[in-house]
Parts: C-alpha cells; structure tokens; sequence
C-alpha cells in the first residue's frame, strides 16, 4: 500500500504529461507507474521504435505478458502518448516511456530483453536491402548505447535488412569488448509464421499444429524454408513446393506493394485493396511474430526446458558467420544451433542461392561498422 505523499505525489505527476516525469528521488518518491502491484518479479523489457507500425502493437502485446514486470518504450516521436495510452492496461507491467536520444540510455538501464523494431520500413518498389542507408545507422548507434547500458541484456533485432543489422550488431558490440554471440538474435519468426500458416491453408491443417523451418535469412532467395522437414510430415506437389517456397520468400512484398501475382489468391476480391502500397509494411503479424518470439527468450530466461525456434545468429553451421537455423534458448540465450538436417536437391540448391546473397549482406554490414 502506497503512503499518503506518495499518492498525492502521483496525482501530481499525472496533473503534468505523465510517463515521462521524474518525482524527486529524496522524497522516496519514484517515476509514474513504477509501483503497480505485481511487478516485482518478472523480466525488463525495452522496445525501441515503440511508437511505430510494430512498435505500438508489440508493446501492447508484451504489456499482457506476464513474464514482463517492467517495460521501456523508447521512440524518437510520440513516445509519452503511446506509454499513456498504453500504461492504462491493468495488466502488472510497469509501463515508462522515453523520448528521444538522450534518453536512451535510461531506456536500456537493466534491461534483461531490448526488442528492437526501430527504422524505416519499404515502400512499393524496394528491397530490403534498400533500407541499409538509413537503419544501419540507427541500429549502430542503438546498440553502441546497449553495449554501454546493458551488454547482458539479449538482443532481438528486427530492424531491416536483419541480413545486416545483426552482424552491424555484432561489431558495434566486438569494437565495446562485450560481444556475447548467444545475446544478439536476428529475428525471423515471421517468415516461419507465414510458412506454417500457408502450409495449413493449403494442407487443411491447423496452423498451430505445424512446424517449418526456415533457415538462411530475412529477405528473398535468403528465406529457405526446407518444405522436406515440415511437421506433421506433408508430401507436396512439385507446383505447390514452387508456390509455398515463393510465396513465403516474398511474403513481406505481398503486404508491401500490390503485385499482379496476389491475383491467384483467390479470396481477394481485388489485389490493389491488401497491399499497404506505401504505407509500410507488415506491422500487426510483424508484432506477432516478435511477441512469440520474445516470449520465447524470456521462458528461457526463465529457465524453461526445450524452447527452439529459428533465429539469424552468429553460427557455424554454415561457411558464413550468420545464419538462421533452428536454436534452444536457454538463460544464456542461445544455448545450442542445430545443424540443418538432411536436404533434398530442391533445397540444397537454394542453400546454395541464399548463402550467395546472405554472403554480400553480409560483408556489407561488418563493413559499415569497420569503416
Ligand atoms: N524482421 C522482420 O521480420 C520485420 C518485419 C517487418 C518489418 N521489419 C522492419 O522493422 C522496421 C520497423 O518497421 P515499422 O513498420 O514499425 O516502421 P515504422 O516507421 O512504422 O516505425 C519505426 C519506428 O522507429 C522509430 N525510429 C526511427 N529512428 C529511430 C531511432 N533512431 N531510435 C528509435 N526509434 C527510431 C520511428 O520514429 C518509428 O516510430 C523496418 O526496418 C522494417 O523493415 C522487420
Ligand atoms: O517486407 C518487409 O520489408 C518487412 C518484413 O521484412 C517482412 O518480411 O514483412
């Protein structure tokens, strides 16, 4: 029960913008919304770009977490409206905002996850890799402040081109002497989402109940599902192996831009209403697949048994330092990279086509941070 200066203190601070605004420490006072009941145990989670596409629903969603006692939202933009808004939930998170970069640090203080959505997303037209110029920088400097404020913490980048953004990860961490390669995870939970639910619809099958791996990386021919290893185990067609495969390397394009190859999906009436075409992309599976995902860290953080799922991590498993396989995750974060399993030609010839791309993206990113 909170003593009677220390409500009023509240009522005060809320009378003023809330979420962002100190109390005086020497009162025993503390930050808005740092005391809710219930949040003394649980996990501190920071989302960075929390007032974005994904950003916002991500931090709905880990606000409904329970693993999650605290969580930062940090933006450059629109952070105090998007912690009000979101610190009314009555779920036990604790919910502080944080705007602009001066702020950062303070958004990353023990942190135990730092969820990173922060970035320009692609417009109708553009690659992913198109993005580099801008999100390579942010990402830098987003983690050269992690590297300083909570180097245990783990890391999930989902900031485009994830093929870059984790090795640009990686060095910014090297060049501060605390790269841990089991903390920082590329996430790629979305092209396994996507993969599980365009098997069910086509095999009739519950999504929930199917598992596909998908390995290599974040964008195009980089995207190998590895159709052979499905679970429940599936016999497909060679047409609907050529289908899932594109259909699930270009999955993101789909909502990004109206393509006349969304015209065979036949329960679009028409393809120029489901793409965004200019105003992002995908956003709320996007979040989804994050949430899962982060889930996941923290059930391990937790010391959860047998948590696997895909991630882009620095690895072995191939000739190239990062590849997305399957990993358990563990209190360290990744504890164990599983090796790819029997593949058939269809998919070693991919393998072969995405560690070619994979490769240039790369180079592309150490060379950014080693310039
Ligand atoms: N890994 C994946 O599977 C996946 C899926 C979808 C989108 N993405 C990528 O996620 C990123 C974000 O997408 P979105 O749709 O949320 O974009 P968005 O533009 O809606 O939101 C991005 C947010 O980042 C913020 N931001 C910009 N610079 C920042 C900085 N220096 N520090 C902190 N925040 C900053 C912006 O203010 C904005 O609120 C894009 O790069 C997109 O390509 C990745
Ligand atoms: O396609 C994009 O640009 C966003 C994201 O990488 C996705 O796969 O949806």
């Amino acid at each position: 029960m909170l003593q009677s200066n220390q409500r009023i203190a509240r009522i005060a601070a809320h009378i003023n913008p809330p979420n962002l605004q100190m109390v005086e420490e020497d009162s025993g006072l503390e930050r808005v919304n740092c005391r809710a009941k219930g949040a003394s145990s649980g996990f501190k989670v920071a989302i960075l770009g929390a007032a974005g596409g994904i950003g916002q629903p991500l931090a709905m969603l880990m606000k409904m977490n329970p693993l999650v006692s605290v969580l930062h939202l940090y933006d450059v933009v629109n952070a105090p409206g998007v912690t009000a808004d979101i610190s009314h939930m009555d779920t036990s998170a604790v919910v502080r905002g944080f705007l602009g970069q001066q702020q950062l640090e303070d958004a990353l203080i023990g942190m135990d996850l730092v969820i990173i959505p922060a970035g320009v997303p692609r417009k109708p037209g553009m690659t992913r890799d198109d993005l580099f110029n801008i999100n390579a920088g942010i990402v830098k400097t987003i983690c050269e402040a992690i590297a300083r404020c909570c180097p245990k913490a783990i890391v999930n980048i989902i900031s485009n081109p994830v093929n870059s953004t984790v090795p640009i990860a990686a060095e910014v961490f090297k060049k501060a002497g605390v790269f841990d390669p089991k903390r920082v995870l590329g996430v790629t939970m979305l092209d396994v989402v996507r993969a599980n639910t365009f098997v069910a619809e086509i095999m009739g099958l519950d999504p929930r109940e199917v598992d596909v791996p998908v390995v290599g990386g974040h964008a195009g021919v980089t995207i190998l599902p590895l159709l052979s290893q499905v679970k429940p185990s599936c016999s497909f067609t060679q047409k609907e192996i050529d289908y899932l495969t594109d259909r699930i390397q270009n999955g993101g394009t789909e909502v990004v831009e109206p393509l006349a190859r969304i015209l065979r999906i036949d329960y679009f009436a028409d393809p120029i209403d489901v793409a965004k075409a200019g105003a992002g992309s995908a956003t709320l599976s996007m979040a989804y697949a994050a949430v899962k995902f982060a889930d996941a860290c923290l059930r391990a953080l937790r010391g959860d048994a047998a948590v696997v799922h895909c991630a882009y991590v620095a690895s072995e498993v191939t000739e190239l330092p990062f590849f997305a396989s399957k990993v358990r995750l563990g209190r360290n974060g990744v504890e164990e990279i599983y090796p790819l399993g029997p593949l058939n030609e269809y998919e070693r010839a991919g393998l072969e086509k995405a560690k070619k791309e994979l490769a240039g993206s790369i180079q592309k990113g150490v060379s950014f941070v080693r310039k």
